[in-house]
């Protein structure tokens, strides 16, 4: 269980805050870093993230700055919490200044979509000589910021470096499973904001919860297929980041995903919305599924639906008109 550590965590949003918040309460000692001067200032005076996290006071032993050096001062572990988009930037921007001892955990969730990798592979990449983690699974931001119970999976390819991290980040109501299959865990967590976009489009178009319980399904059969193909295992696709954030995000309106599908479902303007991971991976899902032969006909109406080339009920009526099949 966590408590006594050092934790630094690059990026002051949401799901950065919250996971600061939980291992700040746990006892650790946690220092964030945020680009945006109106976050650092509310986190050090008022306790508050009333951007990003409101209606949470955050633990007074929670502090934050602008300057990456002394963030990472001293820490045993990094968490990376910045878009998925952005993430490559903000690896290059500690590049410098982080001892290679010193384990990643990638808490984002998406594909890189101008180069098709994986964010384990940009951190490879960027940070080649550091230990590289995920951490991914059923977890809104606000849930783990006030003390709900949560669990999600902590995975690295070296099992016993995954149930250290997962020792040193589970709190008391944060419950982190360990697992070495960090591409599932990746590839389930970026896959899954997708198939929430199509979740919440088929809810906001009005078609029922039979449609919206068959279009999460034969998705999770296209999220195991696409996984599959970068080497997931099965088993961990059945997990907390795969099935158990699907459960999760593609029902509920506090999932930024589905409140953006539900939006596009409505016909309503989705310019001013938060942050939406599926809309930028969706793209790349499809090329990627294109390249290796895969059938993703959810995720490909997800791009064609974004690109405004069809509406919902084209992209269903298209669906249900694909030939018949075993169910596979
Ligand atoms: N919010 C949630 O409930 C959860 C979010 N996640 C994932 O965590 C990642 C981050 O999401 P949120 O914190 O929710 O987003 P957010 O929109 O709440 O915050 C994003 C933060 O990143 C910062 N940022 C953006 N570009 C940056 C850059 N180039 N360099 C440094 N900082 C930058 C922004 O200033 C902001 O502080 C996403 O991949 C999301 O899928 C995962 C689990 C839960
Ligand atoms: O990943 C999440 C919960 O597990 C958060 O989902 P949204 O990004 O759709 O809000």
């Amino acid at each position: 269980m966590s408590g006594g550590a050092h934790i630094a965590v690059l990026g002051g949003g949401s799901w950065g805050t919250a996971l600061a918040q939980t291992l700040s309460l746990a006892g650790n000692t946690v220092r964030l870093w945020a680009r945006d001067a109106a976050t650092v200032d509310a986190i050090n005076r008022d306790h508050a993230n009333p951007r990003y996290l409101p209606g949470i006071g955050l633990h007074e032993a929670l502090r934050a700055s602008r300057d990456a050096g002394s963030i990472l001062q001293g820490a045993e572990c990094v968490l990376a919490v910045v878009p998925a988009q952005t993430m490559r930037g903000a690896l290059q921007t500690v590049a410098p200044i982080l001892p290679r001892t010193v384990p990643v955990v990638l808490c984002a969730k998406g594909i890189e979509a101008s180069s098709g990798r994986l964010l384990s592979e940009v951190a490879r990449e960027v940070l080649p000589e550091n230990l590289v983690a995920a951490l991914s699974g059923p977890s809104f931001a606000h849930d783990v910021a006030a003390g709900l119970p949560t669990a999600v999976t902590v995975a690295t390819e070296n099992p016993d470096l995954a149930s250290r991290l997962a020792a040193l980040l589970s709190t008391p109501t944060l419950r982190c499973y360990s697992s070495d299959d960090l591409v599932g865990v990746e590839v389930g967590g970026a896959l899954k904001n997708v198939l929430a976009i199509a979740a919440g489009a088929v809810a906001g178009a009005g078609l029922g919860a039979s449609a919206q319980a068959a279009l999460v399904t034969r998705g999770f059969v296209e999220l195991r297929r696409t996984a599959e193909s970068f080497g997931a295992r099965p088993e961990t696709l059945m997990g907390l980041s795969g099935l158990g954030d699907l459960i999760l995000t593609c029902g509920s309106g506090q999932s930024r995903n589905f409140s953006y599908g539900h939006a596009l479902g409505r016909g309503e303007p989705v310019g001013s919305l938060p942050l939406a991971e599926g809309v930028a991976t969706a793209g790349i899902a499809w090329k990627i599924a294109g390249e290796r032969g895969l059938d993703a006909p959810i995720t490909e109406s997800v791009v064609m639906l974004l690109d405004r080339k069809i509406t919902v009920r084209e992209a269903v009526a298209n669906l249900l008109a694909r030939p018949l099949k075993r169910e596979t």
